[in-house]
């Protein structure tokens, strides 16, 4: 992975004297994924507006690094907020956008029909966009996001609305942008999509950062083990088993959250007798049950740890 395509550093925004965002600080690098999460309201929509010029920040600055002297408005940008032109056709919107980014108007409608190819929607050139479904005009705007190749693509929620099989394509689309050198800044909260893309993540709770690392730092860190048993068990007695946080039934299954701490060769030994186990796995939570944690202040963060990536 590369050098830095994008610096934000120390970014603070008020909106009528109440702080929004504050000292919000992270890179994204070319050709990595990077996801800004946090519960609704957290601010990272503010933070992407901030980055896209669209709002200017109180404090802190936003750097762009590149090898193109690329200005801002050649970023490649899915807001929260959809909408395309009404009325337009589907490839006369492409083209504008390709346009407004000074892209070759060749070379933008060679890759338009490739991409419509991609995401079925071939043959739709000539549709407008209010005859097209809410998830097909998704991908007509993420098209357009991508249209002029960005070196920097800026993702607000580009899954949310899709099925799962547009989810697919979208995430394959990703991936393989990243692969070919894209630095990618996404904003999901789906969690289980974050886990499987990005390469490192940012999290924000109430404007301010709680996590910065990568994926794999974050689960050593953040992530204890839960161990799911299966079988005809009293939970109030699992419960009492040492190293035991807290235990979830779930029909014959219960989950039993462990402690931080815990040495798992060692717990699985000191397993009471009469424990009925008919399958058994240890797993890390995942990233999702991390967020929660996070979001509703239950177990999570026992310390103040700072993960900043290499
Ligand atoms: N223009 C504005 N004027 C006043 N308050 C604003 C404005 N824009 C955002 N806010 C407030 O800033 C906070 C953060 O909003 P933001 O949209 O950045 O959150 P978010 O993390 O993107 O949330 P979500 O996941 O719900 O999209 C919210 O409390 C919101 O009400």
């Amino acid at each position: 992975m590369g050098e830095a395509i994008l610096t934000v550093e120390g970014l603070g925004k008020s909106f009528k004297n109440k702080q929004i965002i504050k000292n919000i600080s992270f890179h994204v690098k070319k050709g990595e994924i990077m996801a800004i999460l946090g519960p609704n309201g957290a601010g990272k929509s503010t933070t992407i507006r901030n980055i896209m010029g669209i709002m200017y920040p109180d404090e802190g600055s936003i750097t762009f690094h590149s090898s193109k002297g690329v200005p801002r408005h050649k970023i490649g940008y899915l807001p929260e907020e959809r909408g395309l032109y009404k009325g337009v056709k589907i490839m006369d919107i492409l083209l504008y956008f390709a346009e407004l980014k000074d892209y070759p108007l060749e070379k933008a409608r060679k890759r338009a029909l490739e991409y419509l190819e991609k995401f079925d929607l071939k043959g739709k050139e000539k549709v407008t966009i209010e005859e097209l479904s809410k998830g097909m005009a998704q991908k007509v705007q993420f098209i357009s996001s991508i249209i002029h190749e960005p070196e920097l693509l800026i993702l607000d929620e580009p899954f949310s609305g899709l099925d799962p099989v547009s989810q697919e394509l979208f995430k394959k689309e990703i991936k393989d942008l990243a692969n070919k050198g894209t630095a990618i800044l996404l904003s999901s909260h789906q969690m289980n999509l974050v886990e499987e893309l990005c390469d490192r993540l940012f999290m924000i709770h109430q404007g301010q950062k709680i996590i910065y690392g990568t994926m794999d730092e974050v689960k050593k860190e953040y992530a204890n083990f839960k161990c799911t048993i299966k079988g005809n068990n009293d939970p109030s007695k699992l419960e009492q088993m040492a190293m035991v946080e807290r235990v979830e039934q779930d029909g014959d299954q219960s989950i039993l959250y462990l402690t931080g701490d815990v040495v798992i060769p060692q717990w699985l030994k000191q397993l009471p007798e009469g424990l009925q186990i008919e399958e058994l796995s240890i797993d890390r939570t995942s990233l999702h049950e991390i967020f929660i944690g996070i979001a509703t202040g239950k177990n999570m963060l026992t310390k103040e740890s700072e993960l900043y990536a290499k």
